[in-house]
């Protein structure tokens, strides 16, 4: 079964546009996983401007699936994911200034750094991720590096989706191949959405986790959290 992690930091987005609790992201977690979501993620950044260090510790110790925590590894998020324990730790190589997410690791350039950070992390029993490209040579660096787990970087996949799928995928398709030869895990996010998402799978049933963010809070605006939630498992099946 392909796991469905809701991402909420477009919630704390709105969140902080005025300053309050409006809406509440601890809530809104805890109701994503009784509409069904099979966890959360959180993509804390260092100026906070969507989830804050304060509501990684709120979510901990109240949510009931799996805890995805997603970021850069500075010292300070190191120590974030160490004193937090989430299930999962997903490494992305963004940079403080940078809008979203846009590329994966350069796994064989930093194999060293990868290598130490990932081996704290093991250290901890938290399972690991690494955000990279469609790329068998990032996949096999990852797996060099010792994540548990990839997660290819979606949206190269949801640009090039509409006018040739097939295209689309193909080196998608490739690179999780790649995972499922070496042994490790596979989870898939950025840009994922209704319209692209069942294709995907359908293409990698062996996907084992789906990150969704940003596509699915803004349809949660039109069809409502609970239904939303639901048609992004529908498409995993
Ligand atoms: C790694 C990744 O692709 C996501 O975590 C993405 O960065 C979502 O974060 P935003 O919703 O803040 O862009
Ligand atoms: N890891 C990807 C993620 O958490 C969500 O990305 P997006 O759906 O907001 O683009």
């Amino acid at each position: 079964m392909t796991k469905l992690s809701v991402n909420i930091n477009k919630v704390a987005t709105l969140r902080n546009a005025r300053g309050g609790d409006t809406p509440n992201v601890v809530k809104v977690a805890l109701d994503c996983e009784a509409f069904g979501a099979d966890g959360i993620t959180v993509h804390p950044r260092p100026d906070e401007r969507h989830i804050r260090r304060a509501d990684v510790y709120d979510l901990r110790p109240l949510l009931r699936t799996e805890f995805n925590i997603e970021g850069y590894p500075s010292p300070e998020f190191i120590d974030l994911v160490l004193k937090v324990k989430p299930h999962q730790v997903t490494l992305v190589p963004d940079d403080p200034s940078q809008i979203t997410s846009n590329s994966g690791w350069d796994t064989k350039a930093n194999l060293e750094f990868l290598s130490e950070v990932l081996d704290q992390f093991n250290s901890a029993g938290i399972r690991t991720s690494v955000f990279v490209a469609a790329d068998p040579e990032m996949v096999e660096y990852a797996a060099k590096a010792g994540a548990d787990r990839v997660e290819l970087y979606t949206e190269p996949y949801a640009t090039a989706y509409p006018k040739n799928p097939e295209a689309a995928v193909a080196p998608f398709v490739e690179a999780a191949k790649t995972a499922r030869k070496l042994g490790i895990g596979l989870n898939a996010g950025h840009d994922l959405s209704l319209v692209n998402l069942n294709y995907f799978y359908k293409n990698i049933p062996w996907v084992d986790e789906v990150s969704i963010g940003h596509a699915l809070i803004s349809d949660a605006l039109y069809l409502g959290l609970e239904r939303t939630i639901q048609e992004y498992k529908n498409c995993l099946r």
